[in-house]
């Protein structure tokens, strides 16, 4: 069979068989942005891993390799605040072409450094091993949240508000802008690929959210909005419906979409790797957990309803009619 024919995700579930055999230590195992471990404190452990692949998901030419560093770390610090949780402790594997120049592996550990420090990770070991081409990256980081404060995908009900933090798109546009040759102001294009290449993962919003009541479902949208509802929504067996209208699009990205004629929609619901969380809220608790985040300084925008599973997922148009969601966001095997 082909990889295409199952995609990532079909993928996963069919690896996903007979792989615990300690069950009493692990409170979630796969299919959350992190596992979730017992601990003896009054902490429950976090437990994630992504991977990044040169060519896949960065390129050298349109990165730095600081960068490239700063990112590895950055997506899955997002997958412990995707949890609710604080990031700890990590270890950094490199598979490095032998034909990769000294000063450049010390220029990808500037960047895990920096953002390291600014996320206090400690950095406590890794491996290093021969590429015969691409450069691999890959983090594994431990984190912690309060005993029972984790915030899973799979719980969001009918009624329950979704809500993202930040702006959508952005990092899409910053890749446009990486591929194509566009005349725009450089504030913008420096802004957008920033958010592209050293996005900053929503530790304090997530935090945050654990601690109240009535945040429902939690989710970090790496792979884009549509495939985040969809998780959402598989997770929880609901479906959903969201606004066009109320997506967090920063103005300077839709004059760019439509300078380029591209689709800031198609940004918004595939680009992906926006990082930012994305979570669900029972209604009687919006005013709290609004105030709270205006408090706390963290924007945030309400972009649709929870509903029953079988009205499936739905977007409402800008001209008032309703779809199913059709985009899927990003999957390594069918792109
Ligand atoms: N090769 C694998 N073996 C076991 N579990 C995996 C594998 N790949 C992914 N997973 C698990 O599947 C779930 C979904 O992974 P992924 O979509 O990469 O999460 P995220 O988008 O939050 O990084 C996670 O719980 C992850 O730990
Ligand atoms: C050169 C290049 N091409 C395409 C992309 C877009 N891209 C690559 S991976 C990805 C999705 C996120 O990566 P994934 O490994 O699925 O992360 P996870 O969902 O596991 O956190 C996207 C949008 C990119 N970042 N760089
Ligand atoms: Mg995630
Ligand atoms: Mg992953
Ligand atoms: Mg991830």
């Amino acid at each position: 069979m082909n990889l295409s024919q199952v995609g990532e995700f079909g993928l996963i579930s069919l690896l996903n068989k007979d792989l615990i055999h300690s069950p009493a230590g692990v409170i979630a195992g796969i299919g959350d942005d992190a596992a979730v471990l017992q601990s003896s404190g009054d902490c429950w452990q976090l437990f994630t891993t992504d991977m990044m692949v040169e060519g896949i998901h960065f390129r050298l030419d349109w990165s730095g390799y600081s960068d490239v560093g700063y990112k590895a770390l950055a997506v899955n610090i997002s997958d412990i605040a995707a949890m609710g949780g604080r990031p700890t402790h990590g270890v950094v594997s490199i598979a490095v072409s032998e034909h990769t120049r000294v000063e450049d592996v010390v220029e990808l550990y500037r960047g895990l450094r920096e953002i390291a420090r600014n996320y206090k990770v400690n950095l406590v070991g890794g491996d290093t091993v021969k590429s015969p081409g691409p450069l691999v990256i890959n983090v594994a980081l431990l984190g912690e949240v309060a005993a029972g404060k984790a915030v899973y995908r799979s719980g969001a009900t009918p009624g329950d508000v979704i809500y993202t933090t930040g702006n959508l798109g952005t990092s899409a546009a910053g890749l446009y802008l990486l591929a194509h040759q566009v005349s725009c102001s450089p504030q913008l294009k420096d802004r957008v690929i920033r958010a592209h290449l050293r996005p900053e993962p929503r530790v304090a919003a997530g935090i945050l959210l654990a601690s109240l009541e009535g945040v429902s479902a939690l989710d970090d949208n790496s792979d884009g909005l549509a495939a985040e509802l969809r998780e959402i929504c598989r997770a929880g067996s609901v479906g959903c419906l969201v606004w066009e209208k109320a997506f967090p699009v920063l103005p300077e990205v839709r004059q760019l979409a439509a300078q380029v004629g591209a689709s800031t929609l198609d940004w918004v619901m595939n680009g992906g790797e926006d990082y930012e969380l994305l979570f669900t809220l029972r209604p009687d608790r919006r005013k709290a957990v609004e105030e709270a985040l205006h408090r706390a300084g963290i924007p945030f925008t309400a972009i649709g309803v929870i509903v029953p599973e079988q009205e499936g997922l739905l977007i409402e148009r800008r001209n008032g009619t309703r779809e199913v969601i059709t985009m899927k966001g990003y999957n390594h095997f069918t792109e």
